[in-house]
């Protein structure tokens, strides 16, 4: 089994950070460790939630809770994502570093959610800041959507060429592997999902259906693209077949929310087509 050390918010009410991630994580096999850097009422794309962030030194706290009894070095992976304050940053990069003290083989996955105001993505100050300047170089995987990689990069972004050059960029600072989570309007087609996968040598695009929405997009669907794409990699699926998974996967959890007339993600109801979906999407090399 594997384990993943997850540090992201915590959604009383419906599905994003942890409360997107988790479930599907452990559904596909693997060992999760919830670690929160909030407890909010519901995500902040409704415009008002109640609850808190956590104080930085909590997460380190637990973490070396873990540590004395000496189960840290089964920690495979750090993951984190929705920060709740610029100073948990610095607090999950020292976490990192005394997970890979205990298992040098551990892997630190960092998707940078740094809001996005227009969206009501509401992320605390200077962690947009913390992503690009500290994260990014310390993290293995990253896994930006178009606007997190246009910050991380300091470029605007336009077509998938420069999206491809853009992230080989970022590769030569940290991560190894990029998952853009989103294309968007630097994509090839307005009517799919487009996403790429870039490695120092090799870079794969995949898209898929969009599901019609209207304007009520679900949250969480990063977060929840984030997980599958690591627990895939832990389970040594190749980078392609990981991206293709991730793909249909993510495709099943939005096909059953909109056929379910629902605004939070179905991932209980979508659970077993997470495992094994229905539909396949093929990862094309570039
Ligand atoms: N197949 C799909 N059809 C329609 N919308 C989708 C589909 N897959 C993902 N989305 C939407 O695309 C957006 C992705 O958000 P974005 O900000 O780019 O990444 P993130 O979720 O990491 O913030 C979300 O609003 C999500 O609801
Ligand atoms: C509390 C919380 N966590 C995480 C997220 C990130 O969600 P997504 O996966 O859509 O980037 C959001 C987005 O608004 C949020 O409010
Ligand atoms: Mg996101």
């Amino acid at each position: 089994m594997k384990n993943i050390l997850s540090i992201q918010s915590h959604t009383v009410f419906g599905h994003a950070g942890n409360s997107a991630a988790e479930f599907p994580m452990r559904r596909m096999g693997a060992n999760v460790w919830p670690l929160n850097t909030v407890q909010f009422s519901n995500h902040t794309q409704y415009g008002h939630w109640t609850g808190c962030v956590m104080p930085a030194n909590h997460l380190t706290e637990i973490v070396q809770g873990i540590a004395d009894i000496h189960r840290l070095k089964d920690c495979n992976a750090v993951l984190s994502g929705y920060i709740g304050s610029a100073e948990q940053g610095e607090h999950i990069l020292q976490i990192v570093s005394q997970v890979k003290a205990a298992n040098p083989d551990a892997w630190y996955f960092c998707d940078p959610v740094m809001g996005h105001p227009e969206k009501g993505c509401i992320v605390a100050p200077g962690v947009a800041e913390f992503h690009c300047k500290q994260a990014l170089i310390n993290c293995d995987i990253m896994a930006p959507n178009l606007l997190e990689l246009e910050m991380l990069s300091g470029h605007a972004i336009g077509n998938v060429q420069e999206a491809v050059s853009r992230a080989r960029e970022l590769c030569a600072k940290g991560p190894k592997v990029i998952l853009v989570k989103h294309l968007s309007r630097a994509g090839y087609h307005s009517d799919r999902f487009e996403m790429l996968l870039v490695t120092a040598e090799e870079a794969w695009h995949i898209h898929r259906p969009l599901v019609d929405f209207g304007v009520r997009q679900p949250v969480g669907v990063g977060d929840l693209t984030s997980g599958l794409l690591l627990v895939n990699l832990l389970k040594g699926e190749a980078l392609d077949k990981a991206l293709e998974h991730v793909t249909a996967a993510v495709y099943e959890v939005m096909l059953t929310t909109h056929a379910m007339g629902e605004y939070e993600l179905q991932i209980v109801a979508a659970q077993d087509k997470i495992v094994k979906p229905e539909h396949h999407f093929t990862a094309v090399k570039l």
